[in-house]
């Protein structure tokens, strides 16, 4: 089997870039082990401290950020870096020619009940002159990479570099990551879906009419009957869409006015947009692309509606394709 600096050499992606993907995939061998140590290590369980966003953190997002830092501040490559637990972009070195955004701890929710969390990554461009917020305000299309990393029964990578989606697994004999799956290929059509129905009251009513609509199944104006997970980390969510379909939405809902939106453009929307059309899947806001989106700060949030084709392009049409009615609500 290919080894991840195989697969990349063989693309020909440039080394620096090389060299950067390789020192996020070692960092997150790294998180992997801390991850695996669990109780034992005395880091499950939650901080004193808050994030930007107003939510505690635990004790392994602010272990993970750490190590992740600590990783792109080694690579000397890096100009800057932005992340879920860092209240501002941080200057990492003047000469680097990559920005990182990441997510260092997807999933925070299920650390202290042992199920699936990640790492997710996004690689842009570096601009000339001084790093500031708007350095990194590039729209999803910009990125050279995507990825993520995901601490399950296996640590598995998902990676695009603009050619396909790849899936790698870490051998643990070797620490290596090998390729498992060289073009990760969504199905078009699917009978799953991906929500949180404790939300349902709250979303707008395309959603409303769009999900009670699947759940009438074959009895339904679908004809079909479709099944439901969560697993309330997006990467394991979004893992699960890679390997056999499906679609994963995270709406606009109006819970806390605030907050129309949970999911983070930058480094959490943005790099799993990139995967799953690399994968051949779509991946809106309900009303346009999410690559397409114009940021307009680093800890923006959207809506998410991404997975198989033909079940994004069912889901918004519900919506209508007068891309005029986006919701004045951010
Ligand atoms: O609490 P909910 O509604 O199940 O939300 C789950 C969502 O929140 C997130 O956990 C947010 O990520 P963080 O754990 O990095 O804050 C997503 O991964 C997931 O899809
Ligand atoms: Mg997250
Ligand atoms: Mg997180």
């Amino acid at each position: 089997m290919q080894t991840l600096t195989q697969t990349l050499t063989k693309q020909a992606v440039p080394d620096s870039l090389s060299q950067l993907i390789l020192r996020l995939a070692d960092c997150s061998k790294d998180i992997s082990q801390a991850v695996r140590h669990g109780a034992l290590a005395g880091v499950l369980g939650a901080t004193e401290q808050e994030n930007v966003q107003g939510e505690t953190q635990k004790k392994l997002d602010v272990i993970t950020n750490d190590m992740l830092k600590d990783a792109l501040k080694a690579e000397g490559n890096v100009r800057g870096l932005a992340s879920e637990e860092e209240d501002y972009v941080v200057e990492v070195n003047k000469q680097g020619e990559f920005l990182v955004c990441f997510d260092p701890l997807d999933g925070s929710s299920n650390i202290d009940i042992n199920s699936l969390v990640g790492t997710i990554f996004s690689i842009l461009p570096a601009q000339d002159g001084e790093l500031t917020e708007a350095s990194f305000l590039q729209n999803g299309r910009q990125q050279l990479t995507a990825g993520y990393v995901l601490y399950g029964p296996s640590t598995m990578m998902a990676l695009t570099t603009g050619q396909g989606t790849q899936l790698y697994t870490l051998n643990p004999d070797t620490n290596e990551f090998l390729l498992t799956d060289e073009a990760v290929n969504i199905s078009k059509d699917t009978a799953e879906f991906a929500i949180n129905m404790s939300n349902q009251r709250f979303w707008e009513a395309p959603m409303q009419t769009y999900i009670s609509e699947l759940l009438l199944g074959n009895i339904g104006p679908r004809e079909k009957s479709f099944n439901m997970r969560w697993i309330a980390a997006m990467v394991g969510d979004v893992h699960r869409v890679l390997c056999r379909g499906g679609i994963f939405m995270y709406p606009t809902d109006n819970k806390n006015p605030e907050k129309p939106y949970k999911l983070r453009l930058m480094y959490e929307a943005n790099p799993m947009a990139l995967l799953v059309e690399q994968a051949g899947g779509k991946a809106s806001t309900g009303y346009g692309d999410i690559l397409d989106i114009a940021p307009e700060e680093i800890h923006q949030r959207v809506a998410v509606i991404l997975g198989s084709a033909n079940e994004v392009d069912a889901c918004l049409s519900y919506h209508g394709l007068d891309y005029s009615n986006e919701p004045d609500i951010a």
